[in-house]
């Protein structure tokens, strides 16, 4: 018997291992291990997955499940140490290979290699794809451990040598049902875990789901048209594709995606928005090679310049930043729409993250635990890779970065509808105190209704001071490094 492993691949289009395992004529079902490590709490305190990331997951499980079952592949679930759950079903059902995707990451790598030997002792085979990735890793022009050291450079060589996505894969052809009972009861237990996950995400999960949203987006309101001037902006629902969630969550092919991005190059004036957005997506390949190259070193304290950072763990100031009370409006906007739906705008990532590295000081990789725990689409390599960025341990050479808490509101939220839906007690601030409220006479506070220090906090730190202080520690932190 073939066994698929699901991993961050729950989808059945775009799917080499399934397609190859029903082509090698033998019985095929699958199965997904809910890691327990996700139940684990971090260093800072908290669960490793939120109640929404799961929400989201168990929605495209249950999709997959359907989908699975109208190809007559039954799909097992459990929860535990995915190699002991995948050793006990190699006991369970005459398996005589496992088919999956190989991940970037540490505990995958290691998942992999157990699996390995599982399979060894129990005599059966092992098949490995990469799937993660719009560009397969054998078709880049340099060897991993010749990845460039830039975002930049990466980019600029695979455009350079023409490298693109391999073709995505015909969809997988149905075998005669594999009646198992197991796959109804894969069923019920998906709708108990869903019935009694409480989250609201920003967007449902589901493979069905995914492919709908590209449509719309792609060819039906075909916003993506104005993909690069309006990318940045943080309210707007269209301004960007929304398509992360189910890419990260392996409901929707990042090749699937390019395939059809060329259709759309196809129209008149697409051409500089789909050449735009096939950059982001580079740039997440960019950070999966980076991990599958780097491992370890992407989180480590120092990150991958192993610059030695003083990191503050200050509990009080970490916990004020995650619940979106720092008393600066456009950090805390983005910090609580993250906490109420499990996204936030890249731009907004951007300055929420930089602020608690490069004003608060504090341990990156506690801000990185957190996003991890509450983005709906989080993916490892992507995450702690910008975060390092940020932070100016990371790749490129940017040094250490300002954070515009303040000045980025204009650019960014410049009629300040997201500050105002996300930190309503700001509602009858005027725009030019919007961004920060704390410079406002007490007649004008008044005016607006706003209570200072009880309604909404006052600065947690003033940012001219505690960039200043940042800076000097970073800079000092480089040159002791060199
Ligand atoms: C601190 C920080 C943490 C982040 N963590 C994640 C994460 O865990 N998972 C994640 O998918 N993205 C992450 N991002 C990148 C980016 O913010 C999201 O991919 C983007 O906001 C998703 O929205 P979208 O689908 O509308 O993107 P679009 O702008 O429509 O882009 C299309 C796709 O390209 C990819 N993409 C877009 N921007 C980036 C980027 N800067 N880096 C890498 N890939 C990108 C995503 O897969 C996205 O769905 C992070 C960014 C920052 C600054």
């Amino acid at each position: 018997m073939e066994f698929v492993w699901i991993r961050h691949d729950t989808r059945v289009h775009d799917h080499l291992p399934l397609v190859e395992a029903l082509a090698s004529e033998q019985p095929v079902m699958a199965g997904f291990v809910f890691d327990r490590r996700n139940e684990e709490k971090t260093e800072a305190g908290f669960q490793r997955m939120d109640a929404k990331r799961l929400r989201f997951l168990i929605e495209n499980l249950l999709e997959l499940h359907q989908q699975l079952g109208l190809l007559g592949v039954p799909l097992v679930v459990s929860s535990g140490d995915p190699v002991q759950e995948l050793r006990q079903w190699m006991k369970e059902y005459p398996v005589t290979n496992i088919r999956a995707y190989r991940l970037p990451g540490i505990e995958e790598a290691e998942d992999e290699a157990g699996l390995e030997e599982a399979a060894r002792e129990a005599e059966a085979g092992t098949s490995w794809y990469y799937g993660d990735t719009l560009i397969h890793p054998e078709d880049l022009p340099f060897s991993l451990e010749d990845l460039p050291g830039s975002f930049h450079e990466f980019e600029e060589k695979l455009l350079e040598e023409k490298v693109e996505p391999r073709h995505e894969v015909e969809m997988p052809r149905e075998q005669t049902p594999l009646y198992l009972e197991e796959h109804a009861a894969t069923g019920e237990e998906l709708m108990r875990l869903f019935r009694d996950s409480q989250a609201e995400t920003l967007v449902n999960g589901g493979e069905k789901e995914a492919l709908r949203r590209l449509d719309d987006y792609f060819f039906k309101s075909r916003h993506v048209l104005h993909y690069r001037q309006r990318r940045n902006e943080m309210l707007e629902f269209d301004a960007a594709s929304k398509l992360s969630p189910w890419i990260a969550g392996g409901a929707l092919s990042p090749r699937y995606v390019a395939v059809r991005l060329e259709e759309v190059r196809k129209e008149e004036d697409a051409e500089s928005s789909v050449q735009r957005l096939y950059t982001s997506l580079l740039k997440r390949d960019y950070f999966h090679f980076l991990l599958y190259k780097e491992k370890e070193k992407c989180f480590a304290e120092g990150g991958l310049r192993k610059i030695p950072i003083e990191w503050k763990k200050d509990r009080e100031v970490f916990e004020a930043w995650c619940s979106g009370n720092t008393g600066y409006p456009l950090v805390d906007a983005g910090m609580r729409q993250l906490k109420a739906c499990g996204h936030t705008a890249d731009c907004a990532r951007r300055i929420a993250a930089a602020f608690l590295t490069n004003v608060l000081g504090v341990d990156w990789r506690w801000g990185a635990a957190w996003f991890e725990a509450h983005l709906i689409d989080h993916d490892v390599s992507v995450n702690y890779g910008s975060w390092m960025e940020l932070a100016g341990i990371g790749t490129g050479d940017r040094g250490f970065q300002e954070v515009g808490a303040v000045e980025d509101g204009r650019t960014y939220d410049p009629d300040g509808t997201f500050v105002k839906k996300w930190v309503p007690e700001l509602e009858f601030v005027p725009l030019e105190h919007l961004f920060s409220p704390y410079l406002m006479s007490e007649k004008d506070r008044k005016e607006a209704a706003l209570d200072l220090g009880h309604d909404y906090p006052y600065p947690i730190v003033s940012l001219e001071a505690a960039t200043q202080e940042r800076r000097e520690i970073y800079s000092r932190s480089v040159r002791s490094s060199s």
